[in-house]
């Protein structure tokens, strides 16, 4: 598949294979193509040329997209509302049991003791943490991280690192972009990319 942006060849001819089970990591130097291939594999961009085929996951847009859970550069959460409404408001909007859907989001990241505050208030990190708790609140069938530990201090990164092993554990599909080398050791798979190729 190729995507290109007016003159810029984001990616050229990229073939890859995602497996359930597994944490796929995509390496690259920055501008090698990683968010692009991400969005790309999460139907939020449509390449050029060629096409992605999500196999179970789903034919259509909105079949994948249901099953999706995506956490990109930026912390997509609501700052006028607390973390916990966030958490709850994904949990509806998926039909999960909003209450069952924060306690088990409160557990993974700890998010207790910030989690009533609007979320405006909140650092970074724990921006970042509200974020991928919203994103796999219906366990999702195909997790994209993109930078996940951005932000992210030791104690959270290790608490992540469980959880991503988690959501490959029960089946999902786990694919997440970093340049954190300890992080990226998560990955039981590994896709370089060089100016938008794929090179190992
Ligand atoms: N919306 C856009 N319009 C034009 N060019 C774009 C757009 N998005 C990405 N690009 C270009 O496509 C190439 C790949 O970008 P991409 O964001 O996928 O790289 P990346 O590997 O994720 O980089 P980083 O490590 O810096 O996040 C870069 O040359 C970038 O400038």
């Amino acid at each position: 598949m190729t995507k290109t942006y007016g003159p810029v060849r984001a990616l050229a001819n990229v073939s890859a294979r995602f497996e359930g089970g597994k944490v796929s990591v995509i390496e690259g130097a920055n501008g090698s193509g990683k968010s692009t291939l991400l969005s790309i594999l999460g139907t939020l961009a449509k390449p050029t040329l060629g096409d992605v085929d999500h196999g179970e996951l789903g034919k259509t847009r909105a079949d994948v997209r249901a099953v999706l859970g995506w956490v990109g550069h930026e912390t997509l959460a609501y700052g006028d509302l607390s973390g916990r409404e966030n958490v709850v408001l994904a949990a509806r909007l998926r039909g999960i049991d909003p209450e069952r859907g924060w306690q088990r989001a409160c557990e993974r990241f700890e998010l207790a003791s910030f989690g009533e505050r609007p979320v405006r208030t909140y650092s970074r990190g724990q921006r970042q943490r509200i974020a991928v708790a919203k994103a796999l609140v219906h366990a999702p069938q195909l997790v994209l991280l993109d930078e996940p530990t951005a932000g992210l201090d030791v104690r959270s990164t290790e608490r992540l690192t469980r959880v991503v092993r988690e959501e490959a554990d029960r089946g999902a599909v786990v694919i997440l972009v970093t340049h954190d080398p300890s992080f990226a050791q998560i990955g039981d798979a590994h896709v370089r990319l060089e100016r938008g190729r794929v090179v190992a």
